[in-house]
């Protein structure tokens, strides 16, 4: 008998999904978490509705409220070294990963179910500060949902593709503690295309 998959903390594996701990030397946590806060990071606002959460974002711009999708200005600098590790981790060229957004999760903040845009393929996210769960979720066809979820230490990288990224939503609950994400995507061939 073949057993089931499991990863390395034993919940079953989940297609598409990987996890890298310790993607992000210790010495370069703060460095990071602060360059984001130095940033103009404003408040996610989709309709009515403002989150909690701080972002910014460089590369492209998704606008949610518009559902606009326009560039933005380039990926700075200090962020380009963060880039070449993220799209290695991935097995990307650095320069498809063309957007990245920035995120602070000021304590009571987290992010509701969703799948990302479909303008966007490959997403690898690094996780700074507090610890966050990554829940997933994917409606069965007979009712109720099939349920994942692996933890997200500080300084750990995650890479969504495939059934993690297109058939299964993602949220993290609020957090009690302040965190700070940086998630790199590529666009879609289509959207490439123009
Ligand atoms: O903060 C993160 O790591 C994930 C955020 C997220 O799912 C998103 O911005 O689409
Ligand atoms: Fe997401």
């Amino acid at each position: 008998m073949t057993p089931n998959p499991i990863d390395l903390f034993g919940y079953p594996a989940l297609s598409g999904l990987d996890l890298c701990l310790d993607h992000v030397r210790p010495e370069a946590e703060t460095g990071l978490s602060n360059g984001i806060d130095r940033l103009d990071l404003t408040p996610f606002r989709f309709q009515q509705w403002t989150g909690k959460r701080l972002t910014t974002s460089f590369g492209w711009r998704y606008d949610f409220e518009t559902g606009g999708f326009d560039r933005a200005d380039p990926v700075p600098g200090w962020l380009l070294p963060v880039r070449d590790s993220a799209a290695r981790f991935a097995g990307l060229p650095a320069d498809a990963l063309e957007q990245v957004l920035l995120t602070r999760y000021d304590p009571g903040a987290g992010i509701g179910w969703h799948r990302d845009r479909p303008v966007f393929e490959h997403v690898v996210g690094i996780s700074l500060g507090a610890e966050a769960t990554l829940r997933f979720r994917r409606r069965r066809p007979a009712g109720g949902f099939d349920r994942h979820s692996i933890d997200l230490p500080a300084r750990s990288a995650y890479h969504l593709s495939g059934e993690a990224r297109w058939d299964w939503e993602h949220s993290i609950a609020p957090m009690a503690a302040t965190r700070w994400s940086i998630t790199f995507r590529s666009l879609r061939a289509a959207v490439r295309a123009g």
